[in-house]
């Protein structure tokens, strides 16, 4: 007994097409793609000439368990990627304990496979602790399972550490993913340096801060021969020192979040920073870097968008904005808000986007994900083009609110999305 999809479109990744086929689970693997399945023998679901979609990859999550429930949980956090069309998620290590140890990464696998709604791919800590001062089991965190190894939340300062765990990165093929910031120049910022932060008196974050580090960690991951992934990517210069490094032929990739897409310093310009939901790390910035971040994303230097979702909790985020914590939520929002933003606007076409979310990151983590042939896991999203809704509080799975672009009208919403052939989401 499988299922079989009907009256979807399949859109292919190469062409842009929309093919009818239907397509066959069995179990959690894909049997059968076909102008026509017998259904017989099998429980079938219309999907009203929605288009089906490979499920969607998020590299860049933060579940927040174990530690901090309140503002997230595998179990929510997970619901919420499942409602977003994500199939997989890679998980940050920067919760309470930090993911230093094989232990904790056997957890996190434990706990989604009890409560999960999608593929959890836990990083590991570069340093204990996240402290910077000592290296973690490297190659213990790599036998429990995790895809990549980050300090993320904050970066690594200590170069000669950096140049270590690269070393030892490199000799076991885990990518080494890098918050790139330099704290000294980064100092107690709490928004963009530039205009906005002198007119509103706040303490500021250089671009520099990311791209200094960016800059310095390229030349490591040349020394050293590791792959170096760069999380969130803001800045203009540093989107330019990844494509010099991606002309060299140097193991260098890259994401970019919706909101460094989409949004400028202005939005905290018009509010006089008095709503801690603009507060992220790094900062929103300067049309000009929103420009660089877009272009890069269309000419390929950019190899993936990742929502890097950060719940905290209501009552954090209604702290003054400089002690407010830095974070945005994602999961549910990021593909209409770029199906809405990038392709209804015509700055690339949905195949391309789908791309960026789905084939791209799988590429770049060496991951079998991301294409709907037969054999391959059952891992899909079926997205309605064309329903409008307003993003609300209420609809949310996960725990956070906090999001600049709460009540914004996008369209592009998943309404069914498969993980290992298991329904995880099901929805108007
Ligand atoms: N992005 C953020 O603003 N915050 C993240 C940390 C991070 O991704 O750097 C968090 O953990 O809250
Ligand atoms: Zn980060």
């Amino acid at each position: 007994m499988g299922l079989v999809l009907k009256n979807g479109r399949l859109l292919n990744l190469e062409t842009g097409e929309r093919e009818a086929l239907e397509i066959l689970i069995v179990g959690e693997s894909i049997a059968e793609v076909a102008e026509q399945i017998d259904a017989a023998d099998h429980e079938t679901i219309d999907l009203n000439g929605n288009l089906i979609l490979p499920g969607f990859l998020d590299m860049h999550v933060h579940l927040r368990q174990p530690g901090f429930e309140a503002k997230e949980t595998i179990e929510t956090g997970t619901a919420a990627a499942a409602r977003g069309g994500f199939t997989t998620v890679a998980c940050m290590p920067n919760t309470r304990p930090v993911l230093d140890s094989p232990e904790l990464i056997r957890y996190v696998y434990e706990k989604t496979a009890q409560e999960g709604s999608c593929t959890v791919l836990p990083y590991g800590a570069i340093t204990k602790g996240e402290l910077g001062e000592e290296l973690t089991d490297i190659a213990g965190l790599k036998a429990a399972g995790v895809i990549g190894i980050t300090d993320d939340g904050v970066g690594v300062q200590s170069s000669s550490l950096m140049r270590e765990a690269m070393r030892t990165a490199a000799a076991l093929d885990l990518p080494v993913v890098i918050h790139s910031e330099d704290e000294d120049l980064a100092k107690d910022g709490c928004m963009n340096e530039g205009v906005v932060s002198k007119r509103l008196g706040l303490p500021g974050i250089p671009g520099l801060a990311e791209s200094a580090m960016i800059a310095r960690d390229i030349l490591l991951a040349e020394d050293t021969g590791a792959h170096l992934h760069v999380c969130h990517i803001s800045d203009a210069a540093s989107v330019e020192l990844v494509r010099h490094a991606k002309s060299r032929g140097l193991k260098v990739t890259t994401e970019v979040t919706p909101h460094h897409l989409l949004l400028t310093e202005a939005i905290i310009d018009q509010t006089d920073a008095s709503d801690a939901n603009m507060k992220v790390n790094p900062p929103i910035r300067t049309e000009k870097d929103r420009l660089a971040c877009l272009q890069g994303l269309l000419d390929g230097t950019i190899d993936m968008v990742a929502t890097d979702h950060a719940p905290h909790t209501e009552e954090e985020k209604q702290r003054p904005f400089q002690t407010a914590p830095f974070g945005f939520v994602g999961l549910e929002i990021a593909f209409p808000l770029l199906y809405t933003e990038l392709v209804q606007t015509g700055h690339l076409p949905l195949h391309e986007l789908v791309k960026k979310f789905t084939v791209n990151p799988a590429q770049v983590f060496k991951l079998d994900r991301g294409s709907l042939t037969v054999g391959k896991v059952a891992d899909l999203t079926v997205v309605d083009l064309d329903t409008e809704r307003t993003i609300t509080g209420e609809e949310l799975k996960t725990k956070g609110r906090n999001t600049p672009f709460m009540g914004k009208t996008v369209q592009g919403w998943s309404v069914l999305t498969i993980n290992q052939g298991r329904i995880t989401y099901q929805g108007k």
